[in-house]
C-alpha cells in the first residue's frame, strides 16, 4: 500500500475538478488529483461537445430537407450516412477530448493518481487497493451518472444512455427516447432529423427544464408537430424482443406497441456520491446522500464544532448541473481548500441554460416558477411576452415559432428573468443574463440600440410589453412604425 501526504486532494479530474486543481495551485504545490475513470472530461468525451456535434449534422440534414418554400428545389434525394454522421461525432470529439488530456499532461506525474477513492476517515482517502492519502482539506468533484426506473432493466441489453449513443459506428434504425428533459430533447430531436424512428416518452408533462406554463404549452405544441412525444405518456409494458425492445403504451385510449432497436434512458441523473464513504466522516448529508454545502464558499456542513475541511463543486452537489458553473465552483472551491481556513465567498453568476433543440429554450435569471414562489402572493412581478410567429426577421428565416416572456420587478422595474422558445434563443438569453447581472431595468435596456431586421426586436417587443405591464412605459404599439417593418 502506498502511502501519500498532501495538502489538498481533488476527487475527480472532471471539469469541477481540473478547475479546483489548478486554483489550490496558486496556493501550494503539495495538491494530488485522483482521477477513477478516464481523462477528458464528462463535458467533451459524452456530453456538451459529442451531443452539440450530432445536433449539427442533424440541422444540417434538415435545412436540406427543407428548402421548397423558399423555391428552391433539391433535385434527387438528400442521403443521410450514418456511419460518416458518426465518424464526424467522434473524430471532433476525440479532438475536444485531445485538448483536455494535453492540460492534463502538463500535470507533474507525482500530483495526479490513478483510482477510485473512497473515504475511510475524517482526513484519509482509500485509492482502489494500492494507494492511502492524508490530506489537510478536500475537494469533491465527482460528477453525476444517468438513473432510470428498474423496469427499463426489462430492456436488457438494449437500454443505452447517452455514453452509448456516441459510441455508435452507424445511426440505428429506431430509438425510444425516455425523458424530454434537456439530454432526450437534444439527442431524441437530433435522431429524428437524421432518420432514425423515435418515440419521446415524458411523464408529468415536463419538457426540457421549462418552468414557464406558456412556454411549456409553445413547446408541446412545436414538438408534437415535428416528431412524435408524449411528455405525459402512459407506459404499460417494456419487453426485449427477438429484434429489439418492444413498449407498450396508451395512445388516444388504445393500447400500442412499436418495437424500437434501442431505449434510451434519458430520465435524469444523479450525484456521483454513493462509493464515496461519506458515512465515515462527519458531513451532514440531503436525504439524496449528497452534503449540504454553501453554494457562495462550496464548503460543506459538518457535525463537528470545526469548520469543514471538505469542499464539493459541479455536478455531484447537486446544485446547477451545467458546464460552466461546474468550473466556475470547481475555481471556488479549490481556491478555499487552498487557503484555508481563510476562505472566501466565489462570484456566482446570473442563471443561465440552453437547451439546442430546434427551436431553442433558452432561461435568464430567476425562472417563472421561483418568481411566483418568492413574489408570486405579492404581485411583485409582472410578465412581457412576444409570440415569435409574426416577428419580422424570423419570418424572412422561416424560424418563426415560439414565444418569448420576460420578468420584471413592480416598483424598481428591474429585469428578474426570462423564459422562452423560438430562434436565436442561446444568443437572447446571454444578452438578458448579461443585463440582469449588471442590474439593468428595463427602461434601461430599451436604451440600447437595436438593428433593424433583427431577431433581437422581437426581444425589444417583449421588454416594451413588459415596461407597460410594469407602468413604467406606453402601451406596447402593434406595428410601430417607427420600428421596422415586422419588428
Ligand atoms: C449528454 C450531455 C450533454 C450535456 N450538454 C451540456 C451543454 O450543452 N452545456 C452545459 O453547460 N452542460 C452540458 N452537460 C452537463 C455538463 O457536461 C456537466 O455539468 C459537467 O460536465 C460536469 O462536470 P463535473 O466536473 O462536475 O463532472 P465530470 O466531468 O463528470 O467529472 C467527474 C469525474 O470524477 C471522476 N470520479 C467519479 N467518482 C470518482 C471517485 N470516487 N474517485 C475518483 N474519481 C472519480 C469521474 O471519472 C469523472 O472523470 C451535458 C451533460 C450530458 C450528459
Ligand atoms: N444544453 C445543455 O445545457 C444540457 C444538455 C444536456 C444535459 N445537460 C445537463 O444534464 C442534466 C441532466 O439531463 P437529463 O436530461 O438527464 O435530466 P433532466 O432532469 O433535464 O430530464 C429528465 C427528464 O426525464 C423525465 N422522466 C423522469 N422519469 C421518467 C420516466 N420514468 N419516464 C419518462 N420520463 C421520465 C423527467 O420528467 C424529465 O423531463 C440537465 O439537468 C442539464 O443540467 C445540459
Amino acid at each position: 500500500m502506498q502511502l501519500l501526504k498532501t495538502d489538498v486532494a481533488i476527487i475527480g479530474g472532471g471539469t469541477a475538478g481540473l478547475g479546483a486543481f489548478r486554483a489550490a495551485r496558486a496556493h501550494t504545490n503539495n495538491v494530488l488529483l485522483i482521477e477513477g475513470g478516464p481523462y477528458g472530461t464528462t463535458c467533451a468525451r459524452v456530453g456538451c461537445m459529442p451531443s452539440k456535434l450530432l445536433i449539427a449534422a442533424a440541422e444540417a440534414a434538415h435545412h436540406s430537407q427543407n428548402t421548397a418554400p423558399f423555391g428552391v428545389h433539391i433535385d434527387g434525394q438528400v442521403r443521410v450516412n450514418g456511419r460518416e454522421v458518426m465518424d464526424r461525432v467522434k473524430r471532433e470529439r476525440d479532438r475536444f477530448v485531445g485538448f483536455v488530456l494535453e492540460g492534463v499532461d502538463e500535470i507533474p506525474a507525482e500530483n495526479k493518481i490513478s483510482g477510485y477513492a473512497k473515504f475511510i476517515d475524517e482526513h484519509t482517502l482509500q485509492v482502489d487497493d494500492h494507494t492511502q492519502i492524508t490530506a489537510e482539506r478536500f475537494v469533491i468533484a465527482t460528477g453525476s451518472s444517468p438513473v432510470w426506473p428498474g423496469f427499463f432493466n426489462q430492456a436488457q441489453d438494449r437500454l443505452i444512455i447517452n455514453d452509448d449513443v456516441f459510441d455508435w459506428d452507424d445511426l440505428p434504425e429506431s430509438v425510444a427516447v425516455f425523458g424530454p428533459g434537456v439530454i432526450g430533447l437534444e439527442l431524441g430531436q437530433a435522431l429524428h432529423r437524421l432518420g432514425v424512428r423515435i418515440r419521446l416518452f415524458g411523464i408529468g408533462g415536463q419538457i426540457g427544464p421549462v418552468s414557464d406554463p406558456v412556454i411549456l404549452d409553445q413547446a408541446d405544441k412545436i414538438f408534437r408537430d415535428e416528431f412524435a412525444i408524449d411528455p405525459d405518456a402512459k407506459v404499460t409494458g417494456i419487453e426485449r424482443v427477438d429484434n429489439g425492445v418492444k413498449i407498450s403504451f396508451e395512445e388516444h385510449g388504445e393500447t400500442k406497441s412499436e418495437v424500437f432497436d434501442y431505449l434510451l434512458a434519458a430520465t435524469g441523473r444523479k450525484a456521483n456520491v454513493d462509493k464515496l464513504g461519506l458515512e465515515n466522516t462527519s458531513l451532514v448529508l440531503n436525504p439524496q446522500g449528497v452534503p449540504n454545502f454553501s453554494q457562495w464558499t462550496l464548503q460543506t456542513e459538518t457535525n463537528e464544532p470545526a469548520a469543514s475541511h471538505i469542499f464539493i463543486a459541479g455536478d455531484v452537489n447537486n446544485y446547477i448541473p451545467l458546464l460552466h458553473e461546474a468550473a466556475d465552483e470547481g475555481r471556488i472551491a479549490g481556491d478555499n481548500a487552498g487557503r484555508y481556513p481563510d476562505i472566501r465567498n466565489g462570484k456566482r453568476r446570473t442563471p443561465l441554460s440552453v437547451v439546442f433543440s430546434d427551436p431553442q429554450i433558452g432561461m435568464a435569471g430567476e425562472t417563472y416558477r421561483q418568481l411566483e414562489q418568492r413574489l408570486g402572493t405579492c404581485g411583485c412581478f409582472e410578465v412581457g411576452e412576444v409570440d415569435m410567429t409574426g416577428q419580422g426577421r424570423s419570418r424572412v428565416m422561416l424560424k418563426n415559432k415560439g414565444k418569448i416572456r420576460v420578468y420584471g420587478e413592480n416598483g424598481t422595474g428591474k429585469l428578474l428573468g426570462a423564459e422562452m422558445i423560438g430562434p436565436a434563443a442561446e444568443h437572447l438569453v446571454h444578452l438578458l443574463a448579461w443585463t440582469i447581472q449588471q442590474g439593468l431595468t428595463i427602461t434601461e435596456i430599451l436604451e440600447m440600440p437595436f438593428y433593424h431586421p433583427v431577431i433581437e426586436e422581437g426581444l425589444r417587443t417583449a421588454l416594451r410589453d413588459l415596461n407597460a405591464r410594469l407602468k413604467l412605459g406606453p402601451e406596447a404599439v402593434k406595428h410601430c412604425l417607427d420600428c421596422g417593418p415586422g419588428a
